[in-house]
């Protein structure tokens, strides 16, 4: 099928967050991970490209994202989209802004608007300001991220020092008189030469009078929920058609849980699997660098995985800064992920046919070491999250990569409920 939307995610998990929120228009999704080789072949009507460019230099994030965009373009999109954080991850250089502006160089457009809001995961906008639950962004926890804290939660003043052209906003006053009203707003903006918008919204509602209004642009920005009400207006019209993926389906099976994310969620979601009575094995970062993984990879091949074992590295805070302080950021994340990528490889080779993943950085260290290059996009277990179709080494697996604070404290009791 031609591609009628292309996608490019700054990361995986955002990525099949954006996938899962499309899906639920019953338009099919496809995944890649990364820019792929070959020319388009397969193609869905609605293709993700996953990057993981979100603290990579700013020139190597425009470049990739060059590369995308012209992927998709051969497979035929004519709207684009720029996926990036609900809590807009991001420095002073980028990458959103830099990003976004070699999107409009290479499309030729003059406009584009900005709304990370996801009401359902908590995340809104009013007056530019971004909220997480009742905190503004730089009271949140994200003021504290290890690799983007977030210290104002302006998205104007965060943005307008990664761009070149002028910012401006449409706020919920105009957003709440509808479509029109917004779409007379960006108008107003554009003829002033603004051309990069922020959209106030607190509900689904704003967002569906967001895609309403801007439906017709070649380029929007935003996080994931922005986008979810345009497949369902681009079917009505008969630009896309509704139908299943061809390798999407239910997968039941032998299961593994692999966490290598420390969210403040997960540390409850793990605390809630093993407090239900799942064998867990808890990586230890300090103890990996001294004897390397042998004995989590050891436990693993000897439990039953109709029991569907946890293996996992998350930890609190603290404990995460100790491990730090001795190991250093890096090789301590690096540990985590090769041990992690490793269980997944064994897993799959003792029978695992589905997947559970906590963490961005974590689940691209699985993917890859399970050879997958593509996902299609199956039904969400939480807002965000769904379950994704691959191939393993010729193994069709199911998969499901979780992002850090998405999910409900029973998040791996209901991944598996709701089977692959
Ligand atoms: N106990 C630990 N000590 C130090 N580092 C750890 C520990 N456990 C996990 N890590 C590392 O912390 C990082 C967690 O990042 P990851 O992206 O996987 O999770 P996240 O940031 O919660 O998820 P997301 O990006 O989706 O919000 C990984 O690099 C992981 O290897
Ligand atoms: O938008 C979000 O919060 C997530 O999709 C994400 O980007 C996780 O890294």
């Amino acid at each position: 099928m031609t591609t009628f939307f292309g996608a490019i995610a700054d990361d995986l998990t955002g990525a099949t967050d954006l996938a899962g929120l499309l899906a639920r228009s019953g338009v099919p999704v496809s995944l890649r991970m990364g820019v792929p080789k070959g020319e388009p072949s397969e193609t869905a009507a609605l293709e993700i490209i996953a990057l993981k460019c979100r603290t990579e230099p700013v020139a190597v994030a425009v470049n990739e994202t060059r590369a995308a965009l012209n992927w998709l373009r051969r497979a035929g999109a004519v709207r684009f989209f720029w996926k990036y954080c609900s809590t807009f991850d991001s420095t002073p250089d980028g990458n959103i802004g830099p990003v976004a502006e070699a999107l409009i160089e290479e499309l030729g457009v003059d406009q584009t608007i900005y709304c990370p809001a996801f009401p359902e995961n908590g995340r809104s906008i009013f007056m530019g300001n971004l909220f997480v639950g009742e905190q503004p962004l730089a009271e949140s926890p994200m003021k504290d991220h290890p690799l983007t804290p977030m210290r104002d939660s302006n998205l104007m003043r965060l943005l307008a020092p990664q761009v070149k052209r002028p910012v401006g906003l449409a706020n919920r006053h105009v957003v709440a008189r509808g479509a029109g009203a917004l779409s007379a707003r960006l108008e107003e903006l554009r003829a002033h030469g603004v051309a990069h918008v922020v959209v106030d919204a607190v509900s689904n509602d704003d967002l569906t009078v967001i895609a309403t209004a801007c439906q017709d642009m070649t380029l929007l920005t935003g996080g994931s929920a922005v986008a979810m009400a345009l497949p369902k207006l681009w079917a009505d019209q008969g630009k896309v058609a509704r139908g299943a993926t061809a390798r999407a389906g239910i997968l039941d099976g032998p299961a593994v849980l692999l966490s290598g994310s420390c969210s403040a969620m997960t540390n409850r979601q793990v605390a809630a699997a093993l407090a239900a009575g799942r064998p867990g094995f808890r990586l230890d970062p300090v103890c990996l660098a001294d004897q390397g993984a042998g004995a989590a990879l050891d436990w693993l091949r000897s439990q039953d995985l109709a029991r569907t074992p946890l293996i996992y590295a998350t930890a609190e805070p603290q404990a995460v800064k100790d491990t730090q302080a001795r190991l250093g950021r890096e090789r301590a994340g690096k540990l985590v992920e090769d041990a992690l990528a490793a269980c997944a490889v064994v897993a799959r080779d003792k029978g695992a046919r589905r997947f559970v993943v906590a963490g961005g950085e974590t689940s691209g260290a699985v993917a890859k070491a399970l050879h997958i290059d593509r996902l299609d996009v199956g039904q969400e277990i939480a807002p965000g999250v769904p379950w994704c179709f691959a191939e393993s080494e010729g193994q069709k697996v199911a998969i499901t990569l979780k992002s850090g604070n998405f999910g409900a404290e029973t998040f791996f009791a209901d991944a598996l409920e709701r089977l692959g």
